[in-house]
C-alpha cells in the first residue's frame, strides 16, 4: 500500500515569533509609562516644594527692601512724636527726636520712593526743617509733632502700596508657576501620546515588512515545487546540493519506462495519477531519507545521504524491488510487465563545481539501462 509520506523540499523558514513580540510592546509600555510617572513626579515636587520656597523667599527680600523700610521709618517718627509730647525735660525730649527724626529720614531718602512717591521729597524737606528748628528751638514741641503727622501719612502710604506691589508680584509669580505646572503636564502627554502613536506606527511597519518576507518565502517556496506531485523540483535539487556543501551525497536518477504507451493507453489524468503515486514509493523504498524531486516530464530524482558506493546500489536496488512488490500494471508495456523503471545514480561530495559531473555521471548510468533494456539500474563509480 502506497501512502504519501515523501520527504518535503527543503524549505526556507519565517516564523512570527509571538511571544519576543509580546514582550517587545511590554518593553515599549512600560518604558513610556515610567517616563511620564518620573514627569509627573518631577511636576509634583516642583509645584509642592520647590515653588513654596521660592515663593516664601521671593515675600521675604520684597519685605526688607519695600515695605519695611518705611514701616520702620514711619515707627521712628511716631517714637519722636511720643517724645516731643511726652512730660521730659525740654531738652531731653528735643535730643530723643532729633535722634528718631535723623534715623527715619536715613531710611526714607531712598531713591526708589523719592522717584516712585510723590510726597516723600516734601516729606524729607519737611523733616529737615524740623531738625533745623529743634537746634534753633524755633518751635514748640507740641506744633513739631503736629507737623511730623504729614510724613508719618506719606509713609504709611508707602507702606500700603509697598505691600500691594509686594501681593501683586506674589500672585503673577503663583500664576506663572501654575501655568508653568500646566504646559508642563499637558507637553509630557503630549509627549506620552505621540510616543505611543510612533511606537503603533514602527509595529505596523515591522508587521508590513515581516507580512511582505513571508509572502517572498513563500513565493520561493512555491518555485522550487513541482505542483503535480507536491516533491521539489529542478531549482530545488540545485539550492538543496548547494545547501549541503562538503557532504558525501547520492544522487539517483529515476525514469519511468515507456511511459508515452503509459499515457497512450491509459490517458494522461491516470499517467499524472502514476507520477503522483511514484513520487511517493520512491519516497517510501529509500526509507523517507532522500530528498525527492521531479526534474521533468516523467524523469525524478532522489539526493541521500552517501558514505560510499555500495549503500548508493542498496538503495538502487531497494528502488527497483520497491516498484516491483507495487506492481503497478502497465498494459502497453512493449514486454508485457507490470510499470518499469530505469535507475542511475552516482556518489558525490557535494559542492558547486562536483554536481554537473556527478548529475551527467548519473544520467550515463540511466541511460546504460535504458540502452540494455530498461528495468533495472547502474551507478557509475568515481564521478
Ligand atoms: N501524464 C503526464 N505525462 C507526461 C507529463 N510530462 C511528460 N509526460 C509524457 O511523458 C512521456 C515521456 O516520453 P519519453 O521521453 O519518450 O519517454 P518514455 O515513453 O518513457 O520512453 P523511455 O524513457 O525511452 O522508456 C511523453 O509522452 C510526455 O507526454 C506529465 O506531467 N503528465
Amino acid at each position: 500500500m502506497v501512502t504519501s509520506k515523501t520527504r518535503p523540499v527543503a524549505q526556507p523558514t519565517v516564523r512570527p515569533r509571538p511571544l519576543a513580540r509580546q514582550h517587545r510592546y511590554f518593553t515599549w509600555l512600560s518604558l513610556s509609562l515610567m517616563s511620564f510617572l518620573a514627569l509627573m513626579v518631577l511636576i509634583v515636587y516642583e509645584s509642592r516644594w520647590v515653588y513654596p520656597e521660592i515663593q516664601g523667599y521671593f515675600s521675604q527680600t520684597g519685605s526688607l527692601t519695600g515695605q519695611q523700610l518705611s514701616t520702620r521709618a514711619r515707627v521712628y517718627l511716631q517714637n519722636a512724636q511720643s517724645e516731643l509730647l511726652s512730660d521730659q525735660a525740654e531738652q531731653d525730649a528735643l535730643d530723643a527726636a532729633t535722634l528718631d527724626i535723623d534715623l527715619a529720614y536715613g531710611l526714607t531718602d531712598v531713591h526708589i520712593y523719592r522717584r516712585e512717591y510723590t510726597c516723600a521729597e516734601p516729606s524729607l524737606k519737611e523733616l529737615d526743617r524740623l531738625a533745623a528748628l529743634f537746634v534753633t528751638r524755633g518751635i514748640d514741641r507740641v506744633a513739631a509733632a503736629m507737623a511730623l503727622f504729614a510724613p508719618i501719612q506719606c509713609l504709611t502710604y508707602i507702606e500700603m502700596n509697598q505691600l500691594d506691589r509686594r501681593g501683586a508680584a506674589i500672585n503673577d509669580f503663583s500664576e506663572s508657576t501654575r501655568q508653568h505646572s500646566q504646559v508642563l503636564t499637558y507637553s509630557s502627554l503630549l509627549i506620552f501620546v505621540m510616543g505611543l502613536a510612533f511606537w503603533w506606527l514602527h509595529e505596523r511597519q515591522l508587521k508590513r515588512t515581516d507580512r511582505a518576507t513571508q509572502e517572498t518565502f513563500e513565493w520561493i517556496k512555491r518555485a522550487m515545487r513541482d505542483p503535480l506531485t507536491g516533491i521539489g523540483n529542478r531549482s530545488a535539487l540545485h539550492h538543496d546540493v548547494l545547501a549541503q556543501q562538503h557532504q558525501s551525497l547520492g544522487l539517483i536518477l529515476v525514469d519511468i519506462d515507456f511511459f508515452k504507451q503509459y499515457n497512450d493507453a491509459y490517458g494522461h489524468p491516470q499517467g499524472d495519477t502514476l507520477l503522483r503515486q511514484l513520487a511517493t514509493l520512491i519516497g517510501e523504498t529509500l526509507n523517507d531519507e532522500a530528498q525527492l524531486y521531479r526534474l521533468g516530464g516523467d524523469e525524478f530524482a532522489a539526493l541521500l545521504h552517501c558514505p560510499n558506493t555500495d549503500t548508493l546500489k542498496r538503495y538502487c536496488r531497494q528502488l527497483i524491488e520497491g516498484l516491483r512488490e507495487a506492481g503497478f500494471a502497465h498494459p502497453a508495456h512493449p514486454d508485457q510487465k507490470g510499470v518499469t523503471l530505469s535507475v542511475g545514480g552516482s556518489c558525490f561530495v557535494a559542492d558547486e563545481a562536483t554536481f554537473p559531473n556527478a548529475y551527467e555521471a548519473a544520467d550515463k548510468a540511466l541511460y546504460r539501462v535504458k540502452a540494455m533494456g530498461r528495468d533495472g539500474w547502474q551507478v557509475t563509480e568515481d564521478a
